[in-house]
């Protein structure tokens, strides 16, 4: 005897197996930095855009309890890991005052709350070599519990960005479980053609709880980073005040990935050191980042009054700038060395974006450079054992799928 799933059409086999289960799809973009990384985290202005690459969570809830399932489990598909955790064992081991904590009320996970997640991410055995990943384990527990309380489910994440290489990784992973997490508990679950957008106020929420994810992972964001990650587009940013620009130029960039593994958090904090121990001397540096990013932002959006070579020209010297200033905070690497002179040979301009230390290097592709020489750059870059791609700049922003 046929049982019922196999007797139903599939529409209705996908209501039977709605009964049993919820699923929400969410992703949300990498992003470049054009200008003004670091110093965007002392106040400074900062240029960024929505990469299309993304991240992607699968959220599975479970809508009839059953004894024998009572987990909460995260899958990270792309590195064939998977963490599991009984709800009995988070609601014990979680010191948290519950009454502090509202889905609608984005708050900061309190060092007390975050010592008694590492316990149970640390019970997880992550692999030495990708202990990295404690971080991002600790804020998804941080914003599961917080934003769907202590109910089981298997959450499922791939990513096309590379992790902890300057494309906003952790930013991408907090925005995505954020928009699933408020998309599940939504009234309006309208199943959909495809991906659809938050509406202005679940963005807005969506973007405060990331940021408060992104805080465990970069110790002290700036935002940019979600920010980008939630509205997509292209932004200027400065101390939590977002600009939507309209780029009036083409803005082609080759993005090369060094491959070589750097933290964030390490990253920003070296920054605040230095601007500890030098107050005058990097306050400087972060306002000459600042006039840095204001002018790339209004050349960007500059309509008539300039020749795209002229916007260009002009980018690529605020770049070469930008990248002067980034040297002397101490963020770049001798890979970053490496890809500035190999494309410098070629009359292309190179800085780093995000974090440093390692991670992707940009590269203005003007309007009038031709394939050969981009070809040949790339060959060159490649041979060096670096990664080249391209990305379109500007895109959407966090989406979801019923
Ligand atoms: N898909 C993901 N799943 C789990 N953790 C992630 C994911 N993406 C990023 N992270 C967390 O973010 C960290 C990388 O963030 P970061 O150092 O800020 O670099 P970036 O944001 O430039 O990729 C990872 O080590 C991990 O802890
Ligand atoms: C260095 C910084 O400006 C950007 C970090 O970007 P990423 O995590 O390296 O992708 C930090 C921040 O703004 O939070
Ligand atoms: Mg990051």
């Amino acid at each position: 005897m046929k049982s019922k799933i196999e007797e139903a059409s599939p529409d209705s086999v996908h209501l039977l197996l709605g009964v049993l289960e919820m699923e929400v799809k969410a992703r949300a973009p990498g992003k470049i930095i054009l200008a003004g990384e670091h110093a965007v985290v002392h106040g400074s202005t900062a240029v960024a855009a929505a990469i299309d690459l993304y991240t992607y969570v699968t959220l599975r809830i479970p809508l009839q309890s059953d004894e024998n399932n009572d987990r909460l489990t995260l899958q990270l598909k792309d590195l064939s890991l998977e963490f599991t955790w009984s709800v009995a064992r988070l609601k014990e081991g979680i010191a948290y005052d519950s009454s502090n904590v509202s889905p609608s009320t984005p708050a900061s996970c309190s060092s007390q709350t975050l010592k008694s997640i590492a316990v149970l991410v640390e019970e997880q055995n992550i692999p030495e070599a990708k202990i990295q990943l404690s971080s991002g384990i600790s804020t998804f527990l941080w914003l599961y519990t917080s934003i769907l309380g202590f109910i089981p489910a298997t959450v499922i994440i791939t990513t096309e960005l590379p992790y902890g290489s300057g494309l906003g990784s952790s930013a991408a992973f907090c925005v995505a479980l954020t928009a699933a997490l408020i998309a599940s508990s939504s009234s309006d679950k309208t199943r959909g053609d495809g991906w659809s957008s938050l509406d202005e106020t679940n963005l807005e929420l969506l973007n405060k709880w990331a940021f408060e994810g992104e805080k465990i992972i970069h110790g002290k964001p700036s935002g940019i980073d979600n920010t980008v990650s939630a509205y997509g587009n292209m932004i200027k940013f400065c101390s939590g005040e977002i600009t939507r620009l309209k780029s009036n130029m083409p803005l082609r960039m080759l993005i090369t990935n060094t491959k070589v593994g750097r933290n964030t958090k390490a990253l920003v904090s070296g920054v605040s050191e230095r601007a500890v121990r030098h107050p005058e001397a990097m306050n400087s540096v972060f306002n000459a980042v600042d006039s840095i990013s204001k002018e790339v932002a209004a050349i960007i959006q500059t309509k008539d009054e300039m020749s795209v070579t002229e916007k260009e020209e002009r980018v690529k010297e605020l770049m070469e700038m930008n990248q002067g200033l980034l040297e002397s905070m101490g963020v770049s690497h001798s890979s970053t060395d490496t890809v500035i002179q190999t494309t410098h040979k070629h009359k292309l301009t190179s800085k780093l974006t995000g974090a440093g230390g390692g991670g992707c290097v940009l590269t203005l592709l003007p309007t009038l450079v031709s394939r050969t020489v981009v070809e040949k750059v790339v060959k060159e870059l490649e041979s060096s054992g670096f990664q080249c791609f391209t990305a379109s700049i500007g895109g959407k922003g966090a989406e979801i799928c019923f």
